[in-house]
């Protein structure tokens, strides 16, 4: 378990004291996959570089399985980071080496023989599908490849914590599917704890389990993945779903309608259900879809529809009703009589 207790990161620039991360407290639980998402400058870099003391915190606590990082001693640090791997944007990985010499390099301060590092980095590679490359150097692979090669590296000393700082950002969409994958499959089969951050959130809805919303330097919300899309609170959180989840219909639809226009949320099984057709079975109204989607975020429905009802106005009210009963929310988005 990662519990950050009131961190606090200025930087003392020449134009004055600038403040990264501002006083922000949360628990990440061992084993899950928690996501930081903010717009640039937000304070991400800061907080999860703060996390493994890559940054020095200005104030504040960083408890890791119940040893708090800010207090340790040189040497006791160091010794602690070996069981935080990193992964970054950029790869970083050394040009002049194989990538079995990037891997081993890793394992060289853990005292290992030859013959255990030659095991270990043969065992990575293969956890992260790079057994043929072994004898290549970086400038031969792809950048979904580095990464995995990047994954492998940070693996290398049996870490309890990844951390991923933009760790798909420089990748295409494919090779992030790919490599978010890859990053479920080792939290599944390791029960590795996982901090990622991000500026997109469909990275979050494929992968975290809980995600925080970060806005100058704080924390502005925090919650379950599937909470947060079906409930977003903040103006800035409503922002990002709405680049996964886009429910703008046409301004010309809306003054075109001839009747009520519904906005309805159905979450989790409830999407499986008849709840549209029932409803326009049982009263005399006409219904017309104009956008509809249901996204599953990790494999659990949610969907989002957008109707007009045309009938006489009490059979629309007595529909309006019978939807918000069997929905999850309802909202009026407009009426034209
Ligand atoms: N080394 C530094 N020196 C001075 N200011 C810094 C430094 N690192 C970060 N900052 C400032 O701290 C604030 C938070 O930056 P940070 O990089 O943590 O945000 P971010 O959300 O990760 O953004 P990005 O995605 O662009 O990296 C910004 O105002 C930034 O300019």
């Amino acid at each position: 378990m990662i519990e950050v207790k009131s961190l606090h990161k200025e930087y003392k620039t020449k134009k004055g004291t600038i403040t990264g991360v501002d006083h922000v407290s949360v628990t990440i639980e061992k084993g899950e996959i928690f996501g930081i998402v903010g717009y640039s400058g937000a304070g991400k870099s800061s907080l999860i570089r703060c996390l493994n003391l890559l940054e020095k915190p200005t104030s504040g606590e960083i408890i890791i399985d119940g040893v708090d990082l800010t207090k340790l001693s040189e040497k006791r640090l160091r010794e602690a980071r070996q069981k935080i791997g990193m992964i970054f944007q950029h790869f970083y990985l050394v040009s002049s080496k194989t990538v079995f010499e990037n891997i081993a390099f890793a394992l060289k301060a853990a005292k290992l023989s030859k013959p255990e590092i030659e095991e270990r980095v043969l065992e990575l590679l293969h956890m992260v599908g790079l057994s043929d490359k072994k004898d290549v150097y970086p400038s031969q692979l792809s950048g979904g490849q580095k990464q995995r090669v990047g994954i492998a590296r940070a693996l290398a000393n049996n870490p309890s914590v990844l951390l991923c700082d933009e760790a798909t950002s420089a990748l295409d969409p494919t090779t992030t599917k790919s490599i978010l994958q890859l990053l479920k499959k080792i939290n599944r089969e390791l029960g590795l704890t996982i901090v990622l951050i991000t500026h997109e959130m469909e990275v979050v809805k494929d992968i975290c389990h809980r995600v925080a919303v970060m806005q100058d330097g704080k924390i502005i919300e925090e919650g379950p993945v599937y909470d947060i899309f079906a409930n977003p609170q903040a103006e800035l959180t409503k922002q990002f779903i709405s680049s996964v989840l886009d429910f703008e219909v046409p301004e010309h639809l809306l003054t075109e309608t001839k009747g009520k226009i519904v906005k309805i949320q159905f979450q989790g099984s409830v999407a499986g259900e008849s709840v549209v057709s029932d409803a326009l079975q049982a009263f005399k109204v006409k219904g017309n879809i104009l956008h509809g989607k249901i996204e599953y975020i990790q494999s659990v429905p949610l969907g989002i529809f957008i109707m007009e009802l045309i009938g006489q106005p009490d059979e629309v009210e007595k529909t309006i009703r019978y939807l918000h009963e069997r929905t999850n929310e309802l909202e009026v988005m407009s009426y034209v009589s």
